[in-house]
């Protein structure tokens, strides 16, 4: 028998194809994921090589990044060239997309493992950081850059070279009302915006099992803001249960062999990781960001820090422009801060199980006057199931706006940007300067504090209400 090994080395070794001494592994890729604000050089490169794409039924392809939520007419002309080109570009290679309109159009990120596309022992990428999100369901799923996009689409595979492993332990229970966004907040703050750089993460621990795959997937989807390569979480019942019976899941026929083999798919007694890190969850509460990076997070029921707290002076430094930017004194409490904008979305809290989390909250309450809410379903499939359990109408009894998927307001990419120094409630990933607009300030949140926010018209969560 061999020496013990971890997930990711295992998921690794089963898809290489070449190993060149001194030179990065060749990785055969199961699942490619594609669309509009990545791909058109990757299309390009193909064109002027006279190359064609080489496994076209292994590429999907989605419209989100710039698509307008509601009207859906496309009139910003940057946009428009965007979605334009990727619908030639598809049309030319026979690859199939979801466009603005189809019934499975959405985030990438939430469309690909609702389909079923995604399964444990898979290799996956997409040339969007946020492609960690699929290693929620025990595959290998990478970020890639555009070029990188052109290899994949040009050969199916991929040359990478072999980042580390790392454990991250989540021990005990999760209290009620505390979900996935304020596990990842509070590890990010606690491991730093790097301090999972050049890794990737296997979430384990009590508290991991007990995750939903929703949760998983927003776990893994914000490795990338710790600085990590890749994220996931090893099959298993959950697993299971959430692929049975999806489109693209194995059938019938398939499915005892798939799973038979996918549960082989963990790390084994005694593998090593490169690093290791162990945290408690059972006392955990809602954490918010107060500053410009992920790792900028506190308690909710705590203060906007003072710089000269922070020991390290590059962090003492960051946190005094953070500061500058976000208009925040040091010692508000983090409940006093007024929010103008709430956004309910994007491929990390923008699936049925956030949106349901959020309804809950709002049912028979209203959005406070001085704010406003907008809820983006992560995708059409979301949206509809959401509409058959009537979570629309709580939203727009409340008074939010109830628009149609894409990536919305996450990022300043299409109409839905913000204008002028705003500052949101968003249960997104990101929350640098200028992300979700020029001068708009961001505090990252789980959907029930969204919700929650969205009611007081400041930081709040839903314990907070009468
Ligand atoms: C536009 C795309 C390249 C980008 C990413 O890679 O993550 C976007 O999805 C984001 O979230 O910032
Ligand atoms: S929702 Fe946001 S984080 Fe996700 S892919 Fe779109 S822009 Fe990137």
């Amino acid at each position: 028998m061999g020496s013990p090994m971890t997930l990711a080395a295992k998921l690794w070794e089963s898809h290489v194809v070449s190993s060149p001494p001194g030179g990065p592994d060749l990785l055969y890729i199961d699942l490619h994921l594609t669309h509009e604000a990545t791909s058109p050089q990757a299309f390009d490169g193909l064109r002027l090589a006279g190359r064609s794409v080489r496994r076209p039924e292994l590429t999907l392809a989605l419209e989100d990044h710039n698509v307008p939520t509601s009207p859906l007419a496309v009139a910003d002309p940057v946009s428009r060239t965007q979605l334009e080109t990727l619908r030639r570009n598809c049309e030319t290679h026979g690859i199939e997309l979801y466009s603005l309109g189809h019934r499975r159009q959405g985030i990438v990120h939430v469309v690909g493992p609702e389909l079923g596309l995604v399964h444990p022992g898979m290799t996956v990428v997409c040339g969007d950081s946020h492609t960690s999100t699929h290693g929620a369901f025990g595959a290998l799923a990478f970020g890639i850059g555009t070029s990188d996009v052109e290899h994949v689409l040009a050969t199916q595979c991929l040359e990478l070279p072999r980042p580390k492993t790392m454990a991250v332990d989540f021990d005990g229970e999760l209290p009620r009302g505390v979900g996935a966004k304020d596990l990842v907040l509070a590890l990010i703050a606690e491991i730093g915006p790097n301090g999972a750089q050049g890794h990737m993460v296997e979430y384990r621990g009590a508290a991991v099992r007990g995750l939903s795959m929703e949760s998983r997937m927003t776990l893994c989807n914000m490795s990338i803001e710790a600085g990590a390569r890749a994220g996931l979480v090893a099959p298993d019942a959950t697993t299971l249960a959430y692929l049975r019976g999806r489109p693209y899941a194995p059938g019938a026929a398939h499915w005892d062999a798939a799973a038979a083999h996918w549960s082989t798919l963990h790390s084994d007694p005694g593998a090593r990781f490169d690093r290791s890190v162990r945290i408690d969850v059972s006392a955990l509460t809602p954490w918010v960001t107060w500053g410009t990076n992920p790792a900028q997070a506190a308690p909710l029921a705590s203060e906007v820090p003072a710089p000269d707290a922070f020991a390290d002076p590059l962090e003492r430094a960051s946190a005094q422009r953070a500061l500058r930017y976000m208009d925040l004194a040091p010692g508000t409490p983090l409940r006093d801060i007024p929010i103008d904008v709430v956004f309910l979305g994007s491929c990390t809290n923008g699936r049925l199980e956030d949106l349901r989390a959020a309804a809950s909250v709002l049912k028979g309450r209203s959005v406070a006057d001085s704010t406003r809410l907008l809820v983006v379903p992560g995708s059409m499939e979301v949206r509809a199931e959401a509409e058959a359990e009537g979570l629309h109408e709580v939203f727009l009894a409340s008074g939010a706006e109830w628009r149609s998927p894409g990536c919305s307001m996450c990022l300043g990419m299409n109409t839905d940007r913000l204008v002028g120094t705003v500052r949101s409630a968003s249960t997104s990933n990101r929350n640098y300067e200028g992300r979700q607009g020029a001068t708009a300030r961001t505090h990252l949140v789980s959907p029930e504090v969204a919700a929650a926010t969205a009611v007081t018209g400041r930081l709040a969560a839903p314990a907070d209400l009468a």
